[in-house]
């Protein structure tokens, strides 16, 4: 019989417990059923990740709040601990070490009941909505060009890494349902979004009850030194640390060095052979502990953990730069972009103020460029109007407005919602062209039946990631409306400073 959630829950937890995973350094105080006891349990946010950790009682900063042994980690190291699959993967050096993670993880779903993990394997989630499990109608919702190709790289990046391991599969004899793309996009999906750095393997380990913690991004503490910390050691999820090129944050970064305190909130500590997790800030009891997996834009994001942030305190939005605009400055073309808020980068508007003067006069003004101060209000207008009218001419090349994009997602959601035969024929009735076009696509034609469309999981996932892609597009369009309000309003002070500098001469 097929075991509950819930149920199962509570088989990790037992194990967890058996297996010296801890949130306490004291016995525990309360048995909650999905409690470990002390400091947290196991709960459901669904606007901020869906099954996450809570507060069990008020949390204070800096304090240890779970602890999972060396040996209840699963590494290459603990899993090649199976002789079968050590000596079968002895031919195999040319692998890499992710990929060897992900077939010692399917090797070991292989075994079902026997494996020792079993209690925690059957709580991973079953299916992923990383990019990289995007199909061609998802990965054209996402309109633009960058992220349709990092999207179509994933899926092709997956897709090598399956068969270059697929031999080795077929000697470990996995069932025929394990040794599928599916399969391997899922434990690839596993490792991306689930694994925490440890020092002594890149590829990360994965790290029982400790994966259940969701994402805050930096910034959301009341230290700026923590933001950074996070970002330098991209501590936990994410063996793929996002490196950002911006001079406000590289100038922080050397003033971090002086600070001695120990600021992370997750890392594998030597000298208790454990993974060690802090609370980043106070919590109260009740509310979700989050993790700082290091610092992502929204594609990142995406590509490796399957969500999106509404608020992203990392998100860049990078437009189509002319090439002497990166030419005629020393910054790396990853720091030039637009911050969420609608604001260029630092790095953004010192090369644009840059190109913006007349090649000779650039060396004589490079200080103060370089330095974020503005040249002339002259010069300011004009780097002004370039960035607006660029993001008005992006926004106008994409197949759909912003609005147009909001009402889509409006009936997007109701079609997830819809949990009614009637309630459901209603949506499509009302169906836009996309819809209609993601039902085609999706081999389902508007008439067809409703009830079958919402009982398939396939199409259930279809639309969660359709979704994504949506609220994706939608997140950058937006950047680039406030920055296209953010450059006129700056051209508007320009201007009636000139017009009131003019009158009082
Ligand atoms: C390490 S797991 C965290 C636990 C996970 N929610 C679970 O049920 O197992 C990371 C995954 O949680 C989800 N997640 C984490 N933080 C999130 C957030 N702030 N918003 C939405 N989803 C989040 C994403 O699906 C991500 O890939």
């Amino acid at each position: 019989m097929e075991v509950g959630g819930d149920e199962k829950l509570e088989i990790l937890l037992k194990w967890a417990a058996e297996v010296g995973i801890s949130d306490s350094k004291t016995p525990p105080l309360e048995s909650l059923p999905s409690s470990l006891g002390h400091s947290l349990f196991v709960s459901h946010f669904p606007e901020a990740g869906g099954r996450g950790l809570a507060a069990l009682r008020d949390l204070r900063r800096g304090e240890l709040i779970l602890s999972v042994p060396k040996s209840a980690l699963m590494t290459r190291e603990t899993l090649l601990k199976d002789e079968t699959l050590s000596i079968a993967l002895n031919p195999h050096s040319s692998l890499s070490p992710i990929q060897i993670l992900s077939t010692c993880l399917l090797y070991e779903m292989n075994k079902g009941k026997s494996s020792w993990w079993y209690p925690y394997l059957m709580n991973l989630p079953p299916s992923y909505d990383i990019l990289a499990t995007f199909g061609e109608f998802e990965k054209q919702a996402l309109q633009i060009d960058e992220a349709i190709w990092a999207a179509e790289k994933a899926t092709l990046k997956a897709e090598l890494h399956w068969k270059e391991a697929s031999v080795l599969m077929k000697q470990l004899n996995l069932k025929p349902r394990l040794s599928t793309f599916r399969a391997w996009l899922w434990a690839s999906a596993t490792i991306s979004s689930r694994t925490l750095h440890i020092p002594w393997d890149e590829a990360g380990c994965l790290c029982p009850v400790g994966d259940l913690f969701n994402y805050a991004a930096p910034g959301e503490e009341p230290s700026r030194i923590e933001d950074l910390n996070c970002k330098m050691h991209a501590s936990s999820f994410g063996v793929n640390p996002s490196v950002d090129g911006d001079a406000t944050d590289m100038l922080d970064l050397e003033k971090l060095d002086s600070h001695s305190e120990r600021l992370t909130d997750g890392g594998f500590e030597e000298d208790v052979a454990a993974y060690c997790f802090y609370a980043r800030r106070h919590y109260k009891k009740g509310e979700q502990v989050l993790l700082c997996y290091g610092s992502y834009t929204n594609l990142e994001l995406l590509e490796h953990y399957g969500f999106i942030l509404k608020e992203n305190p990392g998100e860049k939005v990078f437009i189509p730069l002319e090439s002497e605009m990166c030419s005629s400055n020393s910054w790396p073309k990853e720091s030039m972009y637009i911050q969420q808020s609608g604001k260029p980068s630092f790095t953004l508007l010192s090369a644009l103020r840059l190109w913006a003067t007349r090649p000779n006069r650039r060396r004589s003004v490079a200080h103060l460029a370089y330095s974020g101060s503005q040249l002339s209000a002259e010069n300011e207008i004009l780097v002004m109007r370039w960035i607006s009218k660029k993001c008005t001419f992006v926004l106008k090349s994409l197949p759909t407005s912003f609005d147009e994009d909001r009402s889509l997602l409006s009936a997007i959601e109701m079609l997830q919602d819809s949990f009614t035969l009637s309630e459901l024929s209603n949506v499509l009735a009302s169906s836009t062209n996309q819809i209609c076009a993601f039902l085609e696509a999706n081999g389902l034609e508007s008439g067809g039946s409703g009830a079958d469309l919402l009982s398939s999981r396939k199409i259930t996932q279809a639309i969660g990631r359709w979704r994504l892609a949506i609220q994706w597009r939608l997140s950058y369009k937006e950047t680039l409306i406030k920055c296209v309000s953010y450059c006129s309003k700056v051209v508007d002070s320009l201007n009636s400073q000139n017009v009131t500098m003019q009158f009082s001469s």
